[in-house]
């Protein structure tokens, strides 16, 4: 019993740690997950492919929690164990929602190793991932928005409280990411400090659900560098240029979205920091079997 899936990055419209509510966006950029299932041998062990000592704690309760509400599927013997693997062309702890994408892609991959994939909404498949984050400790709010965004494909605006999407939009955007060396980890974010921006991140809600994504963005990015004390010149010295630029999640990553002769002007100052740069693009699909 073998299952594959693969689940797109994201990038930050709305970060929800000031007031729970969230934005963004699926990005060419996947997270592959495949997962044997085996009625002999008990237990699940997870694998994260170029990170032999790799947190796996998150796609094991992803396989874990799919196998107990739906290993019926199978009928008998029951499913007792499992293995999880994921690649991914997405940096972890970047600020690239790579939690979120594993989470999707190795719930997907196990129903489809149950042959169930019918059997759940993928709304209902992003909340079960996002229940396996909240448990294992990955994460602030539990992060829906970066969850349904990888699952559903488009924009989405989400109360990361009651793990409700408020909206969902296809866009075409060409994306601009620059990953520097660093990591951050979102469970390590200053969430206090956050909370005392809640006034400006409400703006940038109303802006979101009202569209406009991309002002929405610049305004999320100059608000969160400055709680989470990231330098804001990668926003500062490309806002004129682009039609959003945001600090993504809890950084260190950013992105720009807007016309592709833009992006990369940009994209040739980025190239002298730190990192990496990658100029890619939105994607509406969302999480898929493979
Ligand atoms: N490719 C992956 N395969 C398996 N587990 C992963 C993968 N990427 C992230 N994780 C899990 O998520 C944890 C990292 O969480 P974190 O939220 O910091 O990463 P992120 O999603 O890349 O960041 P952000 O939420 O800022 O975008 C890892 O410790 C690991 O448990
Ligand atoms: O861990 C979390 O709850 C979050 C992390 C970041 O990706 C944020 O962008 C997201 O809104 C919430």
């Amino acid at each position: 019993m073998e299952g594959t899936a693969a689940a797109p990055a994201a990038g930050t419209v709305l970060n929800a740690l000031a007031t729970g509510r969230g934005s963004a966006f699926a990005i060419d950029e996947y997270t592959t997950a495949t997962v044997s299932l085996s009625t002999e041998s008990e237990g699940f062990t997870g694998e994260i492919a170029g990170a032999p000592d790799g947190d796996t704690r998150l796609i094991e309760r992803c396989v874990e929690y799919v196998v107990d509400a739906h290993g019926d599927a199978v009928g008998t013997p029951p499913v007792v164990g499992g293995h999880v693997r994921t690649e991914s062309d997405v940096p972890m702890a970047a600020g690239l929602k790579s939690s979120s994408a594993a989470a999707n892609a190795a719930v997907m991959a196990t129903l489809d190793a149950l042959d169930a994939t019918d059997r759940m909404t993928r709304a209902d498949m992003a909340r079960l991932g996002v229940m396996a984050a909240r448990d294992v400790g990955v994460t602030a709010t539990g992060a829906f928005d970066d969850a349904s965004a990888s699952m559903l494909g488009g924009v989405t605006v989400t109360d990361n409280d009651s793990d409700e999407v408020l909206s969902r939009e296809e866009v075409d955007w060409d994306v601009l990411v620059w990953s520097p060396p660093e990591r951050a980890f979102s469970a390590d974010a200053d969430v206090e400090r956050c909370r005392k921006i809640a006034p400006m991140a409400r703006l940038v809600e109303d802006l979101a659900l009202d569209g406009d994504y991309q002002r929405a963005m610049t305004v999320n990015g100059l608000a969160f560098c400055a709680a989470l004390g990231f330098d804001a010149e990668p926003v500062v010295e490309s806002m004129a240029d682009v039609g959003g630029v945001s600090l993504s999640g809890t950084g260190p990553s950013f992105t720009a979205v807007g016309d592709r002769s833009a992006l990369e002007t940009v994209k040739e100052r980025w190239d002298e920091r730190p990192g990496t740069t990658l100029l890619t693009t939105t994607q509406t699909e969302g999480t898929q079997t493979v």
